[in-house]
């Protein structure tokens, strides 16, 4: 009989004793594990084997999990330090127990959460208590991860399931503190059939097929006798992780289409600009905290920007020294021009704002207007789930006769209802350049709780006037990142960015519009 070469080789070291596996053929012939599932379901369609299937689950450690197994789980920990303490005495104050537990960063919270789930003692008013009863000894997770550390010593870096006799709840718990990651994979076999063997005795020769067809083929005329070797489309493949677009990238984009049909116009502008259009220009007093080194990303080279406006740093210099109007009041501190000359990168896209409203940027404009950019921002903050050192803005602003703050809030729902987001909330805030002040929060869609999205408000005479605008100009930003956060349901923004991120979110997050 005559087979193609992958189906020859696989017939070859098939058996009819003992089912075989696609891997254990594969590495048996030395043709790739794909070529040998599509030879297998070929073999089974002539008669020539049977293929059974089935799924099989294996689990693998994180790193996390490793290092629990070597060194006890946090909560365990917690409970030796608070035995330790003798908190299963009397209630011990909680920080002495952590710091004697050795315990720190993140493990601090994870001993916490877990601790009374288990029944080790209970957490009350910064005081800890110890169950004397309690038995890390048949601590169900600790000894699954230990029996999971022992199979992968036994040379494999996965263990399947069946292998092991644990019971489900526990794994899921250990899943669920992301300390294992389970998968499920099918595996199929082929056992040779009679007619198999028999045609295996009468002797199988390989028949050359093509799997390609090339210029030589078509130039020559050969591929009028060739034997095409067939597609099998059920054949498992390698996973193949094509590029895309960044889902941040994706939605920045989807905000501009959003905010261009609702009318508005992109501003454009620098990342490094001078304090004056960072702050100056928005009636921030030069002693503001913002202001200091703190907060902002100073540039060293070059230091300060060559030019200002001279008559618009005239205006700004007076509104900043005795306000604005027969009633109006400055901050009577200090104002220098140097200061605002000094270049930073800027804390929000607010600059951009300043510079297009003072006329600089494009010129004059008159009322109506819509303005927006999606750009980046940089701030000098503690990073933490919701905060990084830059992130996308949002910034908008809305120039007309007779704005209120219902246009304001009007403006937010009809955009937040784009993505989906309808119970936005608003808090009064301060901010120096707007009058009345808004925060926004949205709900987070998986732990319920309020997450703040931006800023906005109506920006005051002390920042227009010197600008030259005489009608009313309603101005918001709002955060990127946490607008992804609402649509996507994340809930720490490093998974998205950086080195941290989580490659799984990204490559599966599908962007709808
Ligand atoms: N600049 C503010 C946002 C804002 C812009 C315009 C008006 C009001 C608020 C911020 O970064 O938080």
């Amino acid at each position: 009989m005559q087979l193609p070469t992958p189906q020859a080789a696989v017939v070859q070291a098939a058996s009819a004793d003992e089912a075989r596996s696609v891997d254990a053929l594969a590495d048996a012939t030395d043709v790739p594990p794909e070529t040998v599932t599509g030879a297998v379901f070929e073999l089974e369609e002539a008669g020539l084997v049977d293929v059974t299937e089935r799924i099989d689950e294996t689990i693998t450690l994180t790193d996390e999990g490793r290092e629990y197994a070597a060194d006890g789980l946090p909560e365990m920990r917690l409970y030796e330090a608070a035995l330790a303490a003798g908190a299963d005495d009397e209630a011990v104050e909680m920080g002495r127990v952590i710091g004697q537990s050795g315990l720190e960063g993140p493990q601090v919270n994870i001993a916490l959460s877990n601790y009374a789930r288990k029944g080790y003692g209970a957490i009350d008013g910064g005081e800890i208590t110890a169950d004397p009863d309690a038995d890390p000894e048949s601590d169900a997770e600790a000894s699954a991860l230990e029996e999971l550390v022992d199979g992968e010593s036994d040379g494999d870096a996965e263990t399947a399931t069946d292998a092991l006799e644990l019971d489900d709840d526990t794994l899921e718990h250990l899943e669920r503190r992301g300390l294992l990651e389970r998968s499920e994979s099918t595996v199929r076999e082929a056992t040779l059939t009679e007619t198999g063997v028999t045609e295996l005795m009468a002797g199988i020769e390989t028949a050359e097929t093509v799997g390609q067809v090339t210029p030589d083929l078509l130039t020559s005329g050969d591929w009028r006798d060739a034997e095409f070797t067939e597609y099998n489309v059920e054949a498992d493949a390698a996973p193949v992780d094509g590029g895309s677009v960044h889902i941040l990238r994706q939605t920045a984009e989807r905000v501009k289409d959003t905010l261009v049909g609702m009318g508005f116009q992109e501003m454009d502008g620098p990342h490094a600009d001078a304090d004056f259009w960072i702050n100056d220009c928005l009636f921030m007093p030069q002693d503001h905290p913002a202001r200091t080194h703190w907060d902002r990303f100073a540039l060293e080279h070059p230091t300060h920007i060559d030019h200002l406006p001279e008559d618009l740093v005239e205006r700004v210099e007076r509104a900043h020294r005795e306000g604005v109007g027969e009633d109006g009041e400055g901050y009577n501190s200090p104002w220098d021009e140097d200061f605002a000359r000094a270049i930073a990168l800027r804390g929000h896209t607010t600059s951009l704002s300043a510079r297009y409203l003072s006329g600089h940027q494009i010129g004059d404009l008159e009322p109506p207007q819509r303005y927006f950019s999606v750009e980046k921002v940089y701030r000098n903050d503690t990073l933490d789930p919701t905060h990084l050192l830059e992130f996308f803005q949002i910034e908008g602003w809305v120039m007309a006769e007779n704005l209120s703050v219902r246009d304001l809030m009007g403006t937010f729902e009809e955009f937040y209802a784009q993505f989906g987001i309808t119970d936005i909330e608003f808090k009064p805030h301060y901010n120096p350049y707007t009058e009345p002040s808004f925060e926004l929060f949205g709900t987070h869609p998986t732990t319920g709780e309020m997450v703040e999205i931006g800023n906005s408000g109506i920006f005051r005479e002390e920042m227009l006037e010197p600008l030259g605008v005489d009608c009313d100009v309603m101005a918001w930003g709002l955060a990127l990142e946490r607008l992804l956060m609402l649509m996507y349901g994340f809930e720490d923004i490093r998974d998205i960015h950086g080195t941290l991120c989580d490659l799984e979110l990204l490559r599966e997050t599908e962007v709808t519009y």
